[in-house]
């Protein structure tokens, strides 16, 4: 069975993406898009503003009215508009969402949680599965490496246009290194750092972001010790591999019973 997409935030850079990945995969159809109640895009076809040719298929502005008739919503939006849209379709019924919108604060995340008791929904911070990869390569280095000798220090670096930080992928990252070895990671997360800062504390964990250019995705996850260093690194050339593995979840999770989900249980089967 075809798996009928919806996309939240369909005109967004990664919306686009994603439009382009599902005009290549038969095992899926575009079914609407959603944009913003002022957009730009609102009543115009889908397939023409990305690129991918006439879809018949156009954007609308009310969630109910894009998600009616789909398996899947694929959340690509902003933090408020995700946490609305899990409410309202779990209200709904009868459909999943995937997202992987980041910058989510702790009473959204909350909300988000409360309504996956009532509908399947997947986050995930990072669609990708060298992502996947790297994390449990980070777990298994954070958990060899004592961590009064071996510093741990994440860098993350994107596209000038991102407007959260630090990244999604960058704190799994920071959350599986204070996993690792025992910790909580808000209590030894260091987020920046300026001014007279002081001796480093043992045990701590530094997260920097770097703003810039196109880039894609950056994130190198650096062990430091007085004599030598261990830097786990990923870098994504092409937001495809985020479009490709949004999809990928997509499929995994129509039909699935309620219940919150991550790029996890997909590779676990
Ligand atoms: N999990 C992963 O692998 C990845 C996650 N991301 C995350 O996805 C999110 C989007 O990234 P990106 O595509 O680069 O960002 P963009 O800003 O390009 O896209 C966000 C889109 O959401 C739209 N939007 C905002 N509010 C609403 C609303 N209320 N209803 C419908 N649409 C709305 C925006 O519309 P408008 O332009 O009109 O404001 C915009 O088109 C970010 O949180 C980012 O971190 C990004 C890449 C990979
Ligand atoms: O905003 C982006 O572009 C990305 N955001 C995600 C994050 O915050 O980790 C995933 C990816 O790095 C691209």
């Amino acid at each position: 069975m075809a798996v009928n997409i919806a996309i939240l935030g369909v005109s967004g850079r990664m919306g686009h993406a994603i439009v382009g990945e599902i005009a290549l995969d038969r095992r899926c159809n575009l079914h609407g898009g959603i944009v913003r109640s002022d957009s730009e895009f609102a009543g115009t076809d889908i397939g023409v503003f990305a690129g991918t040719g006439f879809s018949g298929v156009s954007a609308v502005v009310r969630l109910e009215e894009g998600a009616k008739g789909a398996h899947v919503v694929i959340d690509v939006s902003v933090p408020d508009a995700t946490v609305a849209a899990a409410e309202r379709l779990a209200a709904m019924g009868g459909i999943a969402m995937v997202t992987g919108v980041t910058g989510l604060d702790a009473e959204q995340l909350e909300r988000l949680k409360a309504a996956s008791e009532r509908m399947p929904i997947l986050a995930a911070r990072n669609f990708s599965l060298g992502v996947a990869i790297l994390e449990d390569l980070v777990r298994q280095a954070a958990a060899a490496l004592p961590l009064h000798r071996w510093d741990a220090e994440i860098v993350e670096t994107h596209h000038r246009a991102k407007t959260d930080a630090p990244s999604g992928t960058a704190l799994m990252m920071g959350e599986a290194i204070a996993e690792a070895r025992s910790q909580a990671f808000d209590q030894v997360a260091m987020m920046g750092r300026s001014g007279q800062t002081g001796y480093r504390p043992p045990g701590t964990i530094g997260v920097a972001s770097v703003r810039g250019g196109a880039v894609i995705g950056e994130h190198d996850v650096k062990f430091l010790s007085d004599y030598e260093t261990i830097t786990l690194s990923h870098v994504a050339h092409d937001r495809r591999v985020f479009a490709r593995g949004a999809i990928d979840a997509a499929r995994w999770l129509a039909g699935k019973p309620p219940g919150l989900y991550s790029m996890r249980d997909i590779v676990s089967g």
